[in-house]
């Protein structure tokens, strides 16, 4: 069996105004469908960033794929690195990267991994539908059967100043009653166990507030809060200690993993991180600190299904957990996240998932749900998910019109605050 074509749609997804230590969401988000045609008929799936540089970097890989065969993934690798060399000499191909991935310059590993990521799914889709047997299959198996994800929980704004469409049905959340109504409507909605709330955003003070009316609201449920790098690290200590017995783990509190073990050296809960290590590289320097102790995995920027599963088995080795990490996705994204959960042995908590903050899918419904917080494990063939055609050609006309091409949560929260800069830490103080 051989690739005969390779497709990348750009589309853009409604989005709400969901703050972070950065500014606020934009009106819409933006991802890449990938399309791996074979000429046997089949066709295999991807679904990854969709800014403007990762849209060039992904096209000059798909140019190269026609001809080679879908099981040869270490081929597919040796064929990313060098696309992504050739590029990286050339200053036209260097657009500035979005807000909130970890990708740098076309040379560099991470990007690598993330371009790589997102042919290796379509390819191991393909290989599924081949062989009749589900994705997690091809990875060894699902230890569980089901992958719990817990409510990803935002303060944000009523609605955006600039959208082209109504605003969301969530409303305005900026305190700690609002976030606990905001949580109460994600449990009975999705029947989530356990609650991350997204912080940076409030003063540490009040995010303390929120957390202990979380906790007291919903007493048994474990409950993290990340505030990407927005404090200080005696900020972080404080938090840290002022949260004892009401946090299961503490994520990205400061940037870089020496602060992140300065801290963890002075509160009880581990921390936890997508921001100091988003690479193999970036491990040996987390071992020897001590934290951070628990790794998100996010097979998007770890270099898919299989790199994500030698993540895993480092975390055995050198007594690290594992969580998920999630940036706004759509379903493809989910059956992939959802297949490496069910086959992680490292992972020990629930997994993040942007999916109640989007109203607008690519994936034939009722393909994937949520039962009790959890989304059962696809056992169909390949990712287990059927695309809709429409609602990807819809998507992306919406890409078209919207003009939005890049993730940038800065400038529009400087629209609405001239002094912003998303510049951090930010909060130097309670
Ligand atoms: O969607 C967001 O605003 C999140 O802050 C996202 O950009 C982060 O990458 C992510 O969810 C995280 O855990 O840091
Ligand atoms: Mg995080």
């Amino acid at each position: 069996m051989l690739i005969t074509s390779v497709e990348i749609t750009p589309i853009a997804v409604q989005d709400p105004p969901l703050l972070n230590s950065e500014g606020v969401h934009q009106t819409h988000a933006l991802r890449s469908v990938i399309q791996v045609r074979t000429d046997e008929g089949l066709t295999g799936l991807g679904e990854t960033y969709g800014d403007d540089q990762m849209l060039v970097w992904l096209r000059a890989v798909a140019r190269k794929l026609p001809g080679t065969d879908p099981f040869a993934t270490n081929l597919l690798m040796a064929t990313v690195t060098e696309v992504m060399e050739e590029l990286a000499g050339d200053s036209a191909n260097e657009v500035p990267v979005g807000a909130g991935y970890p990708m740098a310059g076309a040379a560099s590993s991470k990007t690598k991994a993330a371009v790589f990521s997102a042919f290796e799914v379509a390819c191991l889709d393909i290989q599924g539908k081949a062989l009749g047997r589900p994705l997690h299959d091809l990875l060894g198996g699902k230890v569980r059967d089901a992958v719990p994800y817990s409510a990803y929980l935002f303060y944000k704004w009523a609605e955006h100043p600039d959208a082209p469409y109504p605003a969301d049905s969530w409303g305005e959340a900026l305190t700690p009653d609002a976030m606990v109504a905001q949580a109460r409507r994600m449990v009975e909605t999705y029947g989530f166990t356990s609650l991350k709330l997204k912080g940076g955003v409030l003063r540490p003070g009040i995010e303390i507030d929120t957390v202990l009316a979380l906790h007291d609201a919903f007493p048994d449920y474990p409950i993290r809060i990340d505030p990407n790098a927005a404090w200080t690290v005696d900020v972080a200590v404080e938090v840290g200690q002022r949260l004892e017995g009401a946090l299961e783990y503490l994520e990205d509190p400061v940037g870089g993993t020496p602060a992140m073990a300065e801290v963890a050296r002075k509160v009880s809960m581990p921390l936890a991180t997508n921001m100091c290590v988003t690479a193999f590289e970036d491990i040996p320097e987390a071992v020897r600190e001590g934290a951070p102790q628990v790794i998100l995995s996010d097979h998007h920027f770890w270099g898919g299904m299989r790199q994500s599963q030698v993540l895993d088995g480092l975390c055995q080795t050198f007594g690290l957990s594992l969580s998920m990490h999630s940036n706004t996705h759509l379903g493809i994204s989910l059956a992939a996240m959802t297949h490496f959960g069910a086959v992680s042995r490292s992972l020990a908590y629930s997994c993040d998932t942007h999916t109640p903050w989007q109203t607008e899918e690519i994936i034939v419904p009722g393909t994937l749900g949520f039962e009790n917080g959890a989304v059962r494990v696809p056992d169909g063939p390949g990712l287990g998910v059927e695309l809709d055609e429409d609602a990807v050609a819809r998507l992306h006309e919406q890409w078209v019109k919207c003009g939005v091409r890049t993730r940038d949560d800065v400038t529009p929260m400087k629209a609405v605050h001239p002094e912003w800069t998303g510049e951090t830490p930010r909060f130097t103080s309670l």
